[in-house]
């Protein structure tokens, strides 16, 4: 079991603004934590600091006490999934895109490993074979959630995962969030509407001019 810690955080890609500012969190077993603010407010850039994908400019990433090291063990307890599935895209067929992560970590037992992510996550295994690109946005979100998943991690990211599906889409993407939350295991997701998640969310935090403030749950 893992407890990670936001101390602090700093953070400004150039001197015009800065994005966050001394933002604290705690990110625990059993927590659902949904991250809103408006376009621009910064979300997406916590997460990826979070992910270990961005360095903060001050203040500093902590797992079970000890300050981040970017390395394989950290990235191993970390599943991301980007705004825009395709971007998290770099295969060929939905398999190789689902196996990616755990043969980088050099897992054993691929084929099962991908196999139970895509039937996680519902998705046919005929489309196993069938180019990521190719995909409608419902698939390719969840191609995007399996291939996070994949390798087993303990932390699970995910950013703005509801923007751009139908409303079956987001009904099958509240059925899978449910799911992997009976695993107890921690999730953090943006989203600009916090309507989709609320029902699952254990803490809401508002990022507003860089600030970060934890919203009372009605
Ligand atoms: N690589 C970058 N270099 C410079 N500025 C950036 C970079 N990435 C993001 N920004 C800026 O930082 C600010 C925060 O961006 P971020 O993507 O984190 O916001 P967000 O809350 O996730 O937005 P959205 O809800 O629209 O996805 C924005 O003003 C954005 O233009």
């Amino acid at each position: 079991m893992f407890q990670l810690n936001l101390k602090n955080i700093d953070f400004s890609y150039d001197s015009s603004r800065k994005i966050l500012q001394k933002v604290n969190m705690e990110i625990s077993q059993g927590d659902f934590i949904a991250i809103t603010g408006r376009s621009g407010s910064g979300k997406t850039t916590l997460l990826k600091i979070m992910a270990g994908i961005l360095n903060p400019s001050s203040g500093t990433v902590v797992i079970n006490g000890q300050p981040i090291k970017k390395d394989e063990h950290y990235y191993q307890k970390i599943g991301y999934v980007m705004q825009y599935a395709e971007d998290q895209f770099c295969c060929e067929t939905v398999f190789e895109e689902i196996a990616f992560a755990s043969k980088n970590f050099g897992l054993n037992g691929i084929k099962a490993r991908v196999e139970k992510a895509a039937s996680f996550v519902g998705l046919d295994k005929k489309i196993l074979l069938r180019n990521p690109f190719d995909l409608s946005g419902g698939e390719a979100r969840k191609v995007a959630i399996a291939s996070a998943i994949a390798h087993d991690p303990f932390f699970l990211f995910l950013d703005e995962p509801f923007s751009g599906l139908d409303k079956l889409g987001k009904e099958n993407l509240k059925k899978i969030l449910s799911k992997w939350k009976d695993s107890k295991k921690p999730v953090v997701i943006t989203s600009h509407n916090l309507k989709y998640i609320h029902d699952f969310t254990n803490k809401i935090f508002l990022l507003e001019d860089g600030f970060l403030t934890q919203k009372l749950m009605m």
